[in-house]
């Protein structure tokens, strides 16, 4: 599991390392620029004609440093300081005048020819990005990006807002990028994913921080985190102990969510799904997906019969395909009234709740919430762009004040805890954009929370899962030709082997 820090996280970090335990900016600066200089030495050769972009903050100082290491070891190395000398900071300086002492003037900027130059190194600006990038800098980004070169960015490409991947006036471009020690959550969400290419999170010696209530932690799941989640199949058990999911889905109109959205709760490894659909899909779905027990209702439902299968069920997937009928409302309305019940509300569900999202606020037990941003933008009345950019501060403040799991569904999904615990997700591609995706991760939470597996981070590893499946279908079928049951289809492929999760 990897830790995301904020700028005012990462600044914490910082100081807690040096005040604590005594280890000067410089000295983790050095580290900084080692673990890069390590890998430039290690790929490139030593007639590489390597240029470093140094701003005039400590990540231009990381930049200066990394162009002093390389020189010493030997590269052909030179620098760009961009800023004038009465404004480097005082490690910065320490790093300029280290080069100065080597015989190493920086370039003029003006006359450098970026195409000259083989490799390109980014320390113009980090974490200490405050506001918009203006001429001359934006243009000189623009030739950086436009000379093809492939750039290194130190720390996070510049241009690029830490915390929400905003793109700031101009951004780097990079191939690689070195995130130092923590990963940020920009490099994650927003346009983070196409401009920081390969990301490497070298270890420079920065304590973590603890984390309270003021300090949310943010994290990312890996591979290996799976191992703990998905524990061995009781031999003994039998349909029934693997959990009962109830999954209320389709309509008159729309049939498919429920095929979908059911099938990924039983491939999960729930033992039953029941189907609570209207009486026009019975013959679609027993034909689509035999294993699922179907109970249906006609003109009118019957609470004595949806009470009868809530009793039955260990966990409810309500919303796929129910539409926004006022038989779809009282639906939500009496599912939501048992405060017991595990439930997952996806799609028209939230539609409906966003009508009047305070029933949100009535006593519950675990609930999962799938927005895409779209549904986001109809439960909180913000604008979908806005949500973009402050991606986790509203899944974090969604969760925190309806005290739900929320999903928030978008290239980097952002799942929050009510507890403050965030994780982003780096599984899944781009071909997952495709309808009916979200269906079966829908039923992937609901079947995992049937099952008991570790309810408490679920949603998050719902999430990662399903978006391992994308990427497995993505391999076979090819992110534009892949559909939503491609995704149902690698499921079974993330199987357990000799207690490791891995995909086959
Ligand atoms: N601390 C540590 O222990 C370690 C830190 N490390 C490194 O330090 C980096 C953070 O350094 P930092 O805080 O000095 O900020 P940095 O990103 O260099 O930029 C600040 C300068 O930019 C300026 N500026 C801002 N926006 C601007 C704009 N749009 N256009 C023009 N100017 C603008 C701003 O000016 P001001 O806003 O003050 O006017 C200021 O002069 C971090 O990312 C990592 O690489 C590593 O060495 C590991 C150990
Ligand atoms: N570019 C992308 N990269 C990774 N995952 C994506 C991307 N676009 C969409 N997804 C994922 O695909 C799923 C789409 O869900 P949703 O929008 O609800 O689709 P539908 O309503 O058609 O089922 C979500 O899990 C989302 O995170
Ligand atoms: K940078």
């Amino acid at each position: 599991m990897k830790r995301i820090y904020t700028v005012s996280q990462a600044r914490e970090a910082d100081v807690r390392t040096s005040q604590l335990h005594k280890i000067p900016g410089l000295v983790l600066m050095e580290r900084a620029a080692l673990s890069v200089s390590d890998y430039i030495e290690d790929k490139y050769a030593k007639r590489t004609r390597i240029l470093c972009l140094a701003g005039t903050g400590n990540n231009g100082g990381d930049a200066m440093a990394l162009c002093r290491i390389l020189f010493v070891r030997g590269f052909d190395v030179s620098y760009c300081l961009l800023g004038p000398e009465s404004r480097l900071s005082e490690s910065a300086k320490i790093q300029y005048q280290s080069l100065l002492s080597y015989g190493l003037s920086s370039l003029a900027v003006e006359e450098t020819d970026f195409k000259s130059f083989d490799l390109i190194v980014d320390g113009i600006f980090g974490i200490g990005l405050s506001r918009d990038i203006q001429h001359p800098l934006a243009e000189l980004i623009g030739e950086v990006n436009a000379s093809g070169r492939p750039v290194i960015a130190m720390d996070i490409p510049s241009g690029l807002n830490a915390d929400t991947g905003a793109v700031m006036g101009a951004c780097i471009r990079a191939s690689e990028t070195f995130s130092f020690q923590f990963l940020k959550p920009g490099i994650l969400l927003g346009q983070g994913r196409s401009v920081c290419g390969q990301v490497h999170l070298p270890e420079i010696g920065i304590d973590a921080i603890e984390t309270g209530a003021t300090l949310p932690v943010c994290l990312a799941l890996e591979r290996e985190d799976l191992d703990g989640f998905l524990t061995d199949r009781d031999a003994t058990g039998n349909k029934g102990s693997f959990g009962k999911v109830l999954v209320v889905a389709g309509s008159e109109e729309i049939c498919g969510a429920a095929v979908l959205s059911s099938q990924a709760a039983l491939l999960s490894g729930a033992g039953m799904v029941r189907v609570y659909t209207h009486e026009k899909n019975r013959t679609v779905i027993g034909t689509a997906f035999p294993e699922a027990l179907i109970t249906t209702y006609g003109n009118s439902w019957s609470k004595d019969e949806i009470k009868e299968a809530m009793d039955w069920a260990d966990s409810i997937l309500i919303g796929p395909g129910i539409g926004r009928s006022d038989q779809a409302r009282e639906m939500l309305d009496f599912v939501l009234s048992d405060p017991a019940l595990p439930a997952v509300i996806d799609a028209d569900a939230l539609n409906l709740l966003s009508e009047e999202p305070n029933s949100l606020l009535k006593p519950h037990g675990k609930w999962i919430l799938t927005p895409h941003m779209g549904e986001m933008a109809r439960l909180t009345g913000k604008g979908i762009s806005w949500l973009k950019e402050h991606a986790l501060e509203a899944a974090e403040t969604f969760a925190r004040d309806y005290q739900v799991d929320l999903i928030l569904k978008d290239a980097t999904t952002v799942t929050a805890l009510p507890c403050g615990r965030t994780y982003l997700n780096s599984s899944g591609n781009s071909g997952m954009a495709t309808a009916g995706s979200g269906d079966v991760l829908a039923g992937l939470c609901a079947g995992y929370l049937a099952q008991k597996i570790n309810p408490e981070e679920v949603a998050a590893y719902a999430v990662f899962i399903h978006g391992m499946a994308g990427d497995l279908a993505a391999a076979k079928k090819g992110k534009g030709a892949m559909i939503a049951g491609d995704i149902l289809e690698a499921l079974p492929q993330i199987t357990r082997d000799g207690g490791a999760i891995v995909a086959v």
